[in-house]
């Protein structure tokens, strides 16, 4: 997986994969922005719309400057604002690109430009190179690139926004961040979410190898790491190969959980999905997924089970002794949601009863329940991460970048999913995958990273013809199509 590294290791970085590719800094100014250019292209903005280019001083405008050569390649009309002094302040990549310049392309002084009503606005004004508080007529200028209403494509990072810690100061607010090579940490917490915008992170043929000796704890899961994490299961498996969990949840009127839970586990790929509830509404389950078992009353022998989730629509009404009871009983990981969380959390007691490397998988509000109140989301995965240590548990902290910490230290950040996936019942369909993974015998890091990012990409996939009409079920319906696009037998 992809280390995510501060924006001062940036530099370092570059200079290890200059050193071992023999390519110069300009090449990799340059493969920046085709990169950039290359996306901007798929997004088929219109020819008519004219694009405006903020640029700074530094290598960010730099790569403002390149992609408006390279812009006018594919006939777009664009224009330089001009954010800097003179040229030669320049970096001497950023002067390069800017005597490269087609005549064709009118630089405009800053002050000079008046706000048009439309367009496009890219901005390269800073990048990870800002440092410390911005200067005044930096924050004039981020200000002035504040009030265009046009669609806002930031370079890198926002300009304003500090790479790796929270930042409140002037920032511009982009539609779009396209982030090079791995998200600086500052683009996934959601403090910064209204001026990130849509975060897209390119790759930019940096080598693997000149990231060695780069220390970081966090890591970017993407879509090319998730097939060696899969199990493979030859002609000979048979339905129990693929595992027997059982799911414990749901309470009156809170049946859904346990319903989306279950059809979840068997979209995933589980062989015997048992669902363990009051027996009053046992009816209800068996109508809607019957290719589930239901079991209520005592629970059954745990030790039968490959793997178990237990909270959904649980409810915390007397459930603290069957909990306990549950947790003596089984010793092999669990996946603990929802109610299953809110009852750790008023009964620490518990916790050290939790098997070791569980999955536990709080959202916010349960996370601060749980583990504790924290002033911002750095914090928070300060806090997250330390707990998954101290407990040896793997702690999913869903989001819109959800994070996984892992028991080792390591915290992981999900690259799948989107804001269209924030609908009640979302929670469910994560806990059934995870379990299903769990059953199926995968390691539970595994069982927590595949869950987690297939169910991002399934809402992704859903929500192309969803949008904000996605419902939990859509998620469900679109595992499968997970399972195709990334060739998983
Ligand atoms: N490996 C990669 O990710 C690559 C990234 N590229 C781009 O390079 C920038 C980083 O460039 P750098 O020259 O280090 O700095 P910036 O352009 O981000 O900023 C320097 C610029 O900003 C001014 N400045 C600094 N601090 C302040 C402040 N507090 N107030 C006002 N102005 C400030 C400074 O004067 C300079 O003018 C990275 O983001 C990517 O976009 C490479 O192009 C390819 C490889
Ligand atoms: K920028």
């Amino acid at each position: 997986m992809q280390k995510i590294l501060s924006g001062i290791q940036v530099k370092e970085l570059d200079a290890q994969h200059l050193k071992l590719s023999g390519k110069s800094s300009l090449e990799l100014m340059e493969e920046a922005s085709k990169a950039f250019v290359s996306w901007f292209l798929e997004q088929e903005f219109s020819i008519e719309s004219p694009v405006q280019i903020a640029v700074g001083g530094g290598n960010n405008g730099g790569d403002g400057l390149a992609i408006a050569r390279l812009l006018t390649e594919y006939s777009y009309s664009v224009f330089i604002l001009k954010c800097f002094d003179s040229a030669d302040k320049l970096s001497s990549d950023a002067l390069f690109n800017f005597n490269k310049l087609p005549d064709s392309i009118q630089v405009l002084e800053f002050v000079d430009w008046d706000l048009p009503e439309n367009g496009i606005l890219i901005d390269a004004f800073l990048g990870v190179g800002l440092k410390g508080d911005l200067r005044p007529d930096a924050i004039k200028i981020i200000q002035r690139l504040n009030e265009f209403v046009g669609t806002v494509i930031s370079v890198d990072v926002p300009s304003g926004l500090a790479s790796d810690e929270i930042s409140r100061g002037d920032i511009v607010k982009a539609d779009f961040t396209i982030s090079f090579a791995f998200p600086k940490l500052s683009l996934i917490l959601p403090e910064h979410a209204e001026f990130v915008g849509e975060l897209v992170v390119l790759k930019i043929g940096l080598l693997g190898e000149a990231y060695e000796g780069l220390h970081s704890s966090f890591y970017y899961l993407e879509n090319h790491d998730i097939p060696a994490l899969h199990k493979t299961f030859n002609r000979f498996s048979y339905k129990g190969d693929m595992g027997k969990i059982l799911l414990v949840g749901g309470s009156p009127g809170k049946m859904g959980a346990l319903i989306l839970c279950a059809k979840s586990a068997l979209r995933t790929g589980s062989g015997l999905v048992t669902c363990h509830m009051e027996d009053s509404e046992r009816f209800i389950v068996q109508t809607a997924v019957p290719e589930a078992m239901a079991s209520w009353g005592l629970i059954p022998n745990p030790e039968f089970y490959d793997s178990v989730g237990i909270g959904p629509g649980w409810g915390t009404e007397n459930r603290v002794r069957l909990l306990k009871q549950f947790l003596q009983d089984f010793k092999k990981p669990i996946v603990i949601d929802a109610d299953g969380l809110n009852l750790l959390a008023r009964n620490p007691d518990l916790l050290p009863l939790v098997p070791k490397n569980s999955v536990l998988t709080p959202h916010i509000g349960e996370f601060t329940r749980l583990v504790g109140k924290a002033t911002n989301h750095l914090e928070r995965l300060e806090l997250a991460k330390r707990f998954a240590m101290d407990n040896e548990l793997i702690l999913v902290l869903k989001g819109a970048n959800t994070v996984i910490s892992l028991p080792d230290g390591r915290q992981v950040v999900n690259s799948s999913g989107n804001k269209y996936m924030a609908t009640g019942g979302s929670g469910d369909v994560l806990t059934g995958m995870i379990t299903s993974y769990l059953g199926m015998g995968y390691a539970p890091e595994n069982a927590a990273l595949c869950g987690v990012f297939h169910h991002g990409m399934a809402g992704e996939i859903a929500s192309k013809s969803k949008r904000r009409s996605l419902i939990a079920s859509d998620i469900i319906a679109s595992i499968p199509d997970t399972y195709i696009q990334l060739d998983i037998s």
